[in-house]
C-alpha cells in the first residue's frame, strides 16, 4: 500500500537513496532539506520538496505522513571537535524539535540515520548492539544523545523507532553518490587521485594492530542501506525503540581499498604515509545480527569491487557535467 513519507535530509547522499527507494516502492516522499551541505540535484524527481530546517518542522507537519525519516544532520568527524555547538543545535535540538512536531502531529513512526561513531573505540570485533557506547567526538555524543531522546520518546509516548547505526557507507545508486565539500571520505578520495585530479592519497597511519598496519573499516553499499531503511519500516513496532548495526560484517584496511581502487580504475594511486588522524579506531567491523534477524535484511552487494566500481561510476558521471 502507498504511504506517505517525510524525508528530512532528503537532499543529501544517503537521504537522497533512500527517497529514491521509497519513490520506485510507490510511495509518496516529501523532502526536506535546508540544503546547507545537500544538493538541490540530489532531491530525487517525483519527491516534493521543502526548503527549510528540521527546527521548523511544526510549521507544516501533519497528520497525513505515515513516518518519518530523519537524515538531516551535521557529520563531519573532525567538525565537531573544532565547533561541537553546531552539532549540538543541528543534530540534537533538531532532532528534539522534530520530536515534538511529530508527537503534536500524531506521527508516530520514526527511522533515525543513528553511526558506528556512537560506539566509539570498541570493546570487541564484530561490534553488536549491546557493546558499551562511548563516542570519542561530539559527532558521536550528539548521534548517541538522539537515540536516547527517541527511547525515551517511545516509552513514554508510544513512538515506533528504528536507529540505524551505519558504518562506512559507500558507493552510488543511479545518479547518486557521495559528495562532499571538502571531501574527507577514503573512497571518494582515492578515486580522484585515480581520476588524476589529486597527486596521491594521504594513508593515515601504517602502524595500527591489523594485518598491514592501516585502519580497517566495514563498507556498506548505500543502495544496501537504503532497502534496510525500507523494511525498518515495516520492523518498527509501537512503544519499541529498535537499534541494529548496518555494515556487511566484514572489514578492509586503507590499503586494500587503494588497491581495489587501482584494480577497478586501471589507474596508478600514489599514495603517501600520513601521521594518524585523531580519534581514528583501528578496526570497526559490524555484527550486523539484528538487522538480519529483525529486519529480514541481507546486503546484496558486499563486495568491495562492486561498491568501488559503482562509486567510480558517479565519479566519471560528475567529470562529464563538470
Ligand atoms: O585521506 C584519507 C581519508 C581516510 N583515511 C582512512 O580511511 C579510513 C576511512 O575513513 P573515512 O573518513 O572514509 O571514514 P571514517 O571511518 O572516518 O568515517 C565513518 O565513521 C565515522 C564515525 O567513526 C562517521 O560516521 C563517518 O561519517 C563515516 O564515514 C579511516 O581509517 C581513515 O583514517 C585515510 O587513510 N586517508
Amino acid at each position: 500500500m502507498s504511504k506517505k513519507y517525510l524525508v528530512t535530509g532528503g537532499a543529501g547522499y544517503v537521504g537522497g537513496v533512500v527517497a529514491t527507494h521509497l519513490l520506485e516502492a510507490g510511495h509518496e516522499v516529501t523532502v526536506l532539506d535546508d540544503l546547507s551541505t545537500g544538493f538541490r540535484e540530489a532531491v530525487p524527481a517525483g519527491a516534493k520538496f521543502i526548503e527549510g530546517r528540521v527546527h521548523d518542522a511544526s510549521e507544516w507537519l501533519d497528520s497525513s505522513y505515515d513516518a518519518v525519516l530523519h537524515f538531516a544532520a551535521s557529520s563531519q568527524v573532525a567538525e565537531s571537535v573544532a565547533k561541537p555547538e553546531k552539532y549540538w543545535e543541528n543534530n540534537v535540538v533538531g532532532s528534539f524539535a522534530l520530536l515534538g512536531a511529530m508527537r503534536a502531529a500524531g506521527v508516530r513512526t520514526l527511522v533515525f540515520s543513528s553511526t558506528a561513531a556512537t560506539y566509539g573505540e570498541p570493546v570487541s570485533t564484530p561490534i553488536t548492539e549491546s557493546d558499551p557506547t562511548a563516542p570519542t567526538n561530539p559527532y558521536g555524543a550528539t548521534k548517541l544523545t538522539v537515540d536516547h531522546m527517541i527511547a525515551s520518546e517511545c516509552a513514554a509516548h508510544g513512538l515506533a523507532a528504528v536507529s540505524l547505526r551505519y558504518f562506512n557507507v559507500a558507493g552510488a545508486y543511479g545518479s547518486a553518490g557521495e559528495r562532499h565539500d571538502p571531501e574527507s571520505h577514503l573512497i571518494p578520495l582515492v578515486l580522484q587521485v585515480a581520476a588524476g585530479k589529486r597527486e596521491s592519497i594521504s594513508v593515515y597511519g601504517e602502524d595500527y594492530p591489523t594485518p598491514d598496519g592501516t585502519c580497517v573499516r566495514d563498507y556498506i553499499h548505500v543502495a544496501d542501506l537504503a532497502e534496510a531503511h525500507l523494511s525498518a519500516l515495516d520492523a518498527a513496532v509501537k512503544g519499541e525503540h529498535l537499534v541494529c548495526n548496518l555494515g556487511n560484517g566484514s572489514g578492509f584496511s586503507v590499503r586494500e581499498v587503494i588497491e581495489t581502487v587501482r584494480k577497478v580504475t586501471g589507474h596508478p594511486v600514489p599514495e603517501v604515509v600520513a601521521a594518524r588522524r585523531d580519534g581514528d579506531p583501528a578496526v570497526l567491523v559490524a555484527s550486523a545480527e539484528t538487522a538480519r534477524t529483525r529486519l529480514g535484511w541481507t546486503p546484496s552487494r558486499p563486495d568491495l569491487g562492486g561498491i568501488v566500481a559503482d562509486a567510480w561510476a558517479f565519479a566519471r558521471r560528475g567529470e562529464t557535467q563538470e
